[in-house]
């Protein structure tokens, strides 16, 4: 069912503007005394500087007011619906439809014998709304009815063929209660209010809620305030041309055909999709699912993305490719597609990442990749990046830059998540061709976060799959050692876009710290900031003494290491599955494999394996 959603009030541009980029159905503006009572003219105005979506309807609400005035309105700015909000009667009402082409919405305040009054305006309605009545409101009351009697009036609204909208309190906190009636619209003003003006995280996540459809980011890179494009007039160019270059191929049949093959021959997908019996069993709650992203060619999920980028990047005539690395496991794809489509490759990597990660330093020596050190800063990812970036600003014309997770300028987030959303595509179709149903809940580890926008995109409009992104907890998000981005962080502006970071009290970013080199990164997609924002994923922190723990018994038990990255996102399966019942499930984005982090891992543990 398609319910249809109104949002309405509109005071200021603003919250006009929110309205139309959130995609809702109708927009209502109050042309009667009240708050948020607004003049024609000026509503006139904000039509001419954001014009609407096609789908979308104006609407002008009224309170017993005469015709000659709701036509001065109609001639004022753009309406294509007439909300009548007041006691008019279905003679007033047969006289306005008389002079007027637009639609007319007529309001009941509900009552005991509510939905009987609707008959009286068969016939001569295009749609019902339902309010609360107040002894000094006609409506945005912000106050609910007993729901109990919607099926009534949606029933009659239907026999008439007509949409009946359910107004009065509705917010984000009751929506999923008011959906279990069923009604065929909603409508609201004050629920998605903050201090009086329209919010835009509420009605993100109303339209989320209620339409089942997520659309992000915007034109402009945007998803709600993070994401966009911070970056020097030099690489604006390259941007577009980017951005230009991404848009062809997404309509492009023989690029996905190409890289679809890639992804099989050469890397090993679809990847399997293993259930953790023994883990499972030993825990006692929810069943335990792996999506086997270790077993990927050079062990990880960065590959799917790398393949793709490299596509791209032979596809726009570049030679030469660069990319920054932490742990190195990005800087070993890129080494890996660039020797497999034959480009040069460059990888910018800190000195210090380079003396803790000396073999794969090797290994990208060893794939014929020069490895460039950074001595700026902290000498780890983030100055990696920098350096990379600046690198980038003078050789635009003839380089690639290969970003390995789903942070950086538009259009870098939204095309990390368009190749890595296989993960979630495959696990989608494995799941339910194994159990006949979704997952209860979705765990993720997040550092820069493409393996997780990865597996959480397919799922996102599916409300009843809980969406979980793990972070670094490191030492304690108490102390300041950990790479908690979204559970301390603030936001502000870092390798060209908007989002949580890590900083001080001055803005400076602040050095992360985690075991796993893969979630050290003092900042975040900019989607997932948006997806905590909007309520749609949450984030939980994992310690490092926990992600050693839950790596040791997917050992013991299942005998698959997994990379540390990983083992993060099962620490915090292994507590949800404790507190889950035995029929409930919970699938695991197993990123990465740990042999890589042997070393580390030795000197962590020791001996004390078990
Ligand atoms: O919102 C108003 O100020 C208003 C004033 C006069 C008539 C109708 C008004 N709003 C309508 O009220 C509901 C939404 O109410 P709520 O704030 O969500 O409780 C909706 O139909 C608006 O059109």
């Amino acid at each position: 069912m398609n319910t249809l959603l109104k949002f309405c009030g509109m005071t200021s541009f603003e919250d006009y503007k929110k309205a139309v980029e959130s995609g809702v159905d109708y927009i209502g503006f109050i042309f009667a005394k009240s708050k948020r009572e607004v003049n024609p003219e000026v509503v006139a105005i904000w039509q001419k500087r954001k014009p609407k979506q096609p789908h979308q309807k104006m609407v002008g609400v009224f309170v017993n007011e005469t015709n000659d005035r709701i036509v001065e309105v109609i001639n004022s700015c753009e309406l294509q619906v007439i909300q009548c909000h007041g006691t008019e009667s279905p003679d007033k009402i047969n006289q306005l439809r008389s002079i007027i082409q637009q639609e007319i919405f007529k309001t009941i305040h509900h009552q005991e014998k509510g939905p009987e009054t609707l008959s009286n305006y068969e016939g001569i309605i295009d749609g019902f709304i339902i309010d609360t009545k107040t002894e000094s409101q006609w409506g945005g009351s912000g106050i609910t009815f007993d729901w109990e009697s919607v099926p009534s009036y949606c029933k009659e609204a239907n026999r008439q063929h007509v949409p009946c909208f359910i107004a009065g309190g509705v917010n984000v906190l009751n929506i999923t209660r008011l959906l279990d009636y069923k009604p065929t619209g909603i409508d609201l003003s004050s629920g998605i209010e903050t201090g009086g003006q329209k919010d835009e995280r509420k009605m993100t996540k109303m339209v989320l809620t209620v339409k089942k459809s997520y659309h992000a980011p915007d034109q402009f890179g945007r998803f709600g305030k993070f994401g966009g494009k911070y970056v020097p007039e030099t690489l604006m160019y390259a941007l577009e041309e980017l951005e230009n270059a991404f848009d062809r191929v997404c309509k492009d049949e023989s690029f996905f055909k190409e890289l679809h093959n890639e992804w099989a021959c050469y890397s090993g997908r679809p990847t399997p999709l293993t259930k953790a019996d023994r883990l499972s069993t030993f825990l006692g709650g929810a069943s335990i699912y792996l999506k086997r992203e270790d077993l990927n060619h050079t062990g990880a999920h960065k590959i799917n993305n790398a393949i793709a980028q490299a596509l791209l990047a032979k596809r726009m005539g570049k030679e030469q490719i660069i990319a920054e690395t932490g742990a190195g496991q990005h800087g070993v794809a890129s080494a890996t597609v660039a020797a497999r489509f034959g480009l040069k490759c460059k990888v910018f990597m800190g000195e210090e990442d380079m003396k803790r990660q000396e073999l794969n330093v090797f290994r990208m020596k060893l794939l014929g990749a020069e490895v460039i050190p950074v001595t700026s800063g902290g000498r780890t990812l983030k100055d990696a990046t920098n350096e990379a970036i600046r690198h980038w600003v003078t050789h635009v014309e003839d380089t690639y830059y290969l970003i390995g997770s789903a942070v950086g300028p538009h259009p870098y987030p939204k095309m990390v998540r368009e190749f890595q959303s296989v993960i979630g595509r495959e696990s989608k179709e494995q799941f339910l061709n194994e159990t006949g149903k979704l997952p209860d809940e979705i765990i993720a580890c997040v550092g820069g976060g493409s393996n997780a926008i990865g597996m959480f995109y397919p799922f996102i409009e599916d409300g009843n799959v809980t969406l979980t992104g793990v972070e670094a907890a490191g030492k304690g998000t108490e102390t300041q050692e950990h790479a908690a981005t979204l559970s301390k962080g603030r936001v502000g502006v870092l390798h060209g876009s908007m989002s949580y970071l890590l900083q001080d009290e001055s803005g400076n970013i602040t050095e992360p710290y985690s075991i796993s080199a893969g979630l050290d990164y003092p900042g975040i997609g900019p989607e997932h900031s948006h997806l905590r924002d909007i309520e749609r994923v949450s984030y939980e922190p994992i310690t490092d003494t926990e992600a050693l723990e839950a790596l040791k018994a997917l050992c013991h038990l299942e005998g698959i290491l997994p990379a540390l990255e990983s083992a993060h996102a099962v620490a915090y399966a292994i507590k949800r599955a404790k507190e889950m019942r035995q029929e409930e499930t919970i699938l695991v984005c197993l990123s990465g494999r740990g042999d890589k982090d042997v070393h580390t891992i030795q000197r962590e543990i020791g001996e004390g394996t078990k």
